[in-house]
């Protein structure tokens, strides 16, 4: 298993958010973490890297508790891919090879520029390798924060809303890309989305987050309209089209 949460709770100034939450994530696996506005994805996912400290639980990555290790060596097993990406001057190239930084010792090696290089040809980033982040497209620089992760060679990516900036064929390359490096690798990744049709397209596995507890939980083909009715409060239907589920909302 590379990520087990036991028990997390969490609360913002002593109103709890997670209550008390425990999922599990295999290697080459990824789970998408689902729920509406507000429920505490983000929340769980800062918990998850340690950038948030919980109140209680545990959550172990390669069976090491990441509430008791040094942030640099979070950073080696843990990517994070924020929802939003701060803005600097600084050129995408350079922007990616920040996420070698666990990794260097004492100046950039040439795998740090070879995997760099990799990530933006794959990124399809090559215009705009030399263009500064605080001049770039939302949806760029989130292509940008996806390729610092990556050659971060993290044993867990955490991928907060990773399409939300990325049109319809950036977002099926990115997830597809992202999804090859986890099957490939043979490490996880555990992303929130609100497209629910696109998370069970790419997602193994899923959780549903209400009231700061974990709904449901499972395969993506166990998900049924009544989890979203009860977690969304919206009917829907679910179709199937060439084997995938296909939400619709009834009203
Ligand atoms: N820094 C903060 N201080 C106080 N409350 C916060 C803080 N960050 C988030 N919250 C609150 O905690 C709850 C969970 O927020 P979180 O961002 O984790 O939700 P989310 O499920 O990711 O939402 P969304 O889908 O809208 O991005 C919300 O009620 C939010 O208002």
């Amino acid at each position: 298993m590379i990520l087990e949460v036991n028990g997390v709770k969490f609360g913002y100034n002593g109103k709890a958010v997670l209550k008390d939450v425990e999922l599990d994530v295999k290697e080459g696996e990824m789970l998408v973490i689902l729920g509406p506005n507000g429920v505490g994805k983000t929340t769980l996912l800062r918990c998850i890297n340690a950038i948030l400290k919980p109140k209680a639980g545990t959550i172990m990555v390669d069976g090491k508790n990441v509430l008791k290790m040094e942030p640099k060596a979070i950073a080696r097993r843990v990517g994070y891919v924020a929802q939003y990406q701060a803005r600097t001057r600084m050129t995408a190239f350079d922007a990616i090879l920040m996420g070698r930084k666990p990794h260097l010792r004492f100046r950039t090696s040439e795998k740090d520029l070879r995997m760099v290089d990799g990530a933006i040809k794959v990124l399809g980033l090559g215009e705009l390798a030399m263009r500064h982040i605080d001049e770039m497209s939302g949806g760029e620089l989130q292509k940008v924060a996806v390729g610092r992760a990556l050659v971060q060679e993290p044993r867990l990516l955490l991928l907060d809303e990773p399409t939300s900036s990325l049109d319809l064929k950036n977002s099926m390359n990115i997830l597809s890309l992202i999804k090859r490096v986890v099957r490939e690798h043979r490490v996880s990744a555990v992303m929130t989305m609100h497209n629910l049709n696109t998370a069970l397209r790419f997602a193994d596995k899923f959780v549903f987050l209400k009231g700061g507890t974990i709904h449901s939980a499972g395969e993506i083909r166990d998900v049924s309209a009544d989890m979203i009715k009860d977690v969304y409060d919206i009917p829907v239907e679910i179709l199937h089209h060439k084997g995938r589920p296909l939400v619709v909302p009834l009203n």
